[in-house]
């Protein structure tokens, strides 16, 4: 008889990596999150013009077609090209113009022009029109020199969308220019996703919640919280002020009762590590429901995933540039796909590097960078994990990859820009 099978203990945790797993990279963490976070179901009617930022939980349709006629692109003379030709055309201008919201109603014979301005509705018997600048006029005749292109200087109906094509897709999240398509195509409402609320928690007996507060050498101003915030609110998702908590597991675990409540998502950030006073992951761990990844990253090994009474928790190292990093890359993607709008890897370009570096292998690195005036990647001189000046001084982040690399300059590197994270 064969030995009997004893499965691994139960823990119902979707963020629970396989048995046996260890050390992860980046992408293994990536790809695992974006497996697991489910979107937000609830949907809501908005009109388009309060859409911005919004992401679309049904495809839109156009109501109707742009342009939704045919009409001039130019202001000058309309005619039907028909009866026009090669060198000087002299034709007589009919009474009556047509502009953009006043149409010319009648028809103007083939041999005649009419006076057109830009966005006026082409009339009957008008397909071509010439420039003003290329004409002459006397207020009875128009003349031009010929030959001019058929159509020349006309938009025709639905050149740019058709009534009833798809405009814009589900997931999509509506920046300015596609309030003005969906606008310009006659859809007054969208059907969009309730907007994410984010929970943001700060923990540590040195936290100052206010730089406004006078405070002792011990103590340092929360930078995280406000920065998390402000990141999550220009990502278009509902920020959720937790405030912050000392190192004590009953005050932790009361911000994060009401964090679930409140949110649909949290970050906190701090006490992720191991250490005494690493209250966050001692708390998840007691629950049952820590799945503390050990991500071969720099900075921001010690990132903490859990389920708090259902709602996801991303325990953010507590190191300013830690937090920030681990945000970027995982929080930026999670909550995109957590919003609807799907994961969202960063846009990224390579470049030259203007450094040199010896990196070890077995761990990704992200280095503060900017782009020189060569369009060359510098880092700042530093990679101590609470120097927040260097991701002020920034504008994006270097990624090294997983193996060792000697950087020299000139060397390609990775430069992920802030714009590509939407900072
Ligand atoms: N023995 C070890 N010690 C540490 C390790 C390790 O592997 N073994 N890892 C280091 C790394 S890397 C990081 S990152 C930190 C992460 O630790 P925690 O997430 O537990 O963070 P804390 O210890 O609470 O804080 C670290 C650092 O950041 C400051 N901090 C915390 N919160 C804020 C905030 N809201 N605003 C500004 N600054 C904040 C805090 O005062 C500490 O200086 O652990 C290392 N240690
Ligand atoms: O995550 Mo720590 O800040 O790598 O340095």
């Amino acid at each position: 008889m064969s030995e009997p099978l004893i499965p691994p203990r139960l823990r119902d945790d979707c963020f629970a990596m396989p048995q046996g797993v260890d050390w992860i990279s980046v992408e293994d963490a990536q790809t695992r999150l974006r497996a697991i976070l489910p979107p937000v179901k609830q949907m809501e009617t908005l009109t388009t013009a309060q859409a911005a930022g919004r992401v679309l939980a049904q495809d839109c349709i156009a109501q109707r077609s742009n342009p939704p006629a045919p009409n001039s692109a130019v202001d000058g003379y309309g005619f039907a090209h028909v009866a026009t030709g090669a060198g000087v055309q002299t034709l007589p201008l009919v009474n009556g113009r047509a502009a953009a919201g006043q149409p010319y109603d009648q028809e103007v014979p083939a041999g005649h022009a009419i006076r057109i301005l830009t966005g006026a509705i082409l009339p009957k018997g008008v397909d071509t029109v010439v420039l003003e600048e290329d004409c002459s006029t006397d207020a009875t005749r128009v003349a031009f020199d010929g030959p001019i292109k058929p159509n020349a200087n006309t938009r025709k109906a639905g050149e740019d969308v058709q009534e009833g094509q798809i405009a814009l897709t589900k997931g999509h999240r509506l920046r300015p220019p596609d309030i003005a398509l969906l606008t310009a195509l006659g859809i007054a409402q969208v059907t969009v996703f309730r907007p994410l609320r984010v929970g943001v928690l700060s923990t540590g007996d040195e936290l100052l919640a206010d730089p406004s507060i006078q405070g002792g050498a011990h103590n340092i101003y929360d930078a995280n919280r406000p920065m998390l915030l402000s990141l999550i609110a220009g990502w278009g998702y509902t920020p959720v002020d937790l405030g912050h908590a000392p190192d004590d597991a009953d005050a932790i675990r009361a911000k994060l009762d009401n964090g679930a409540q409140h949110a649909d998502v949290i970050l906190t950030s701090g006490g992720a590590s191991a250490g005494d006073e690493d209250h966050v992951s001692r708390l998840l761990r007691d629950t049952g429901s820590l799945s503390s990844w050990r991500i071969a990253l720099k900075p921001g090994r010690p990132l903490a995933l859990a389920l708090w009474q259902g709602a996801p928790v991303f325990g953010l190292p507590g190191n300013p540039v830690a937090a920030f990093v681990c945000a970027l890359i995982f929080a930026h993607p999670a909550l995109a796909q957590m919003s609807g709008a799907g994961w969202q890897a960063p846009a990224g370009l390579t470049v030259p590097a203007a450094f040199s570096k010896n990196k070890k292998p077995g761990r990704r690195e992200y280095l503060r960078a900017r782009l020189n005036s060569d369009g060359a990647a510098e880092v700042f001189a530093s990679e101590g994990s609470g120097r927040i000046s260097g991701l002020a001084w920034a504008e994006g982040l270097v990624e090294l990859p997983d193996e060792a690399i000697a950087v020299q300059p000139g060397t390609p590197v990775r430069f992920l820009p802030y714009a590509g994270f939407g900072i």
